[in-house]
């Protein structure tokens, strides 16, 4: 039987980011008149994410996504192609109307613990270099999309053969962050 497959980009092993790496663009998939993003600066906290809402290439079960500050992004091409597909979500996926790519995903609410940072997917970039996926989060929430709940086990068993350790929320290190925002949004943070 052949491994289980997870994403494209980590089926075959993980390639290392590079040092000192800076940024390049994102495209999406339409074959003509792509929508063009430029990020200028080396993402942070790569994973891969198990949850319905992030975008994932044709076949793939899980998304990988890593994030930038939001300052850093900018639509170079094509922006009227853009559509949000949720207003309402925490996180607003700038998507494309022609190939359903998702280009860059925003945090409106200045209170979000994540608030100043998108949400971006290099595979759609042509340049190598940007950070890899470190962890995989939302794992649970593949059984969402079709996975059948028999599968997990060896879906988790070729996250950690692949070096992404699986979580059904979010990484220790970002889940302690998120609280650690709540507690000084409510005065009970220590030091
Ligand atoms: N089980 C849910 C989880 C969705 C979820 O909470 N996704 C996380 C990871 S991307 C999140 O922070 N979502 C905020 C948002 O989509 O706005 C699903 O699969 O739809
Ligand atoms: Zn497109
Ligand atoms: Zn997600």
């Amino acid at each position: 039987m052949s491994a289980v497959s997870i994403h494209p980009s980590v089926d075959n092993g993980i390639k290392p980011g590079t040092d000192n790496f800076a940024g390049g663009t994102l495209q999406c998939h339409c074959a003509a008149d792509k929508v063009e993003v430029k990020v200028d600066a080396q993402t942070a906290h790569n994973h891969a994410c198990g949850c319905s809402k992030c975008w994932k290439p044709e076949g793939a079960v899980f998304s990988v996504v890593a994030v930038v500050p939001r300052d850093k992004v900018g639509v170079t091409a094509h922006e009227e192609k853009l559509k949000i597909v949720d207003d309402k979500a925490a996180i607003q996926r700038h998507a494309c109307r022609g190939c359903g790519v998702h280009m860059y995903g925003r945090i409106e609410n200045k209170d979000h613990p994540f608030y100043g940072l998108d949400f971006i997917h290099t595979e759609l970039s042509p340049q190598t270099g940007w950070s890899a996926p470190g962890f995989a989060a939302f794992v649970s929430s593949i059984i969402e999309t079709g996975t059948p709940p028999a599968k997990m086990d060896g879906i988790r068993a070729r996250l950690r053969e692949i070096g992404l350790e699986p979580y059904d929320c979010l990484s220790p290190a970002l889940m302690d962050a998120i609280s650690a925002h709540v507690a000084k949004a409510k005065g009970t943070l220590s030091v």
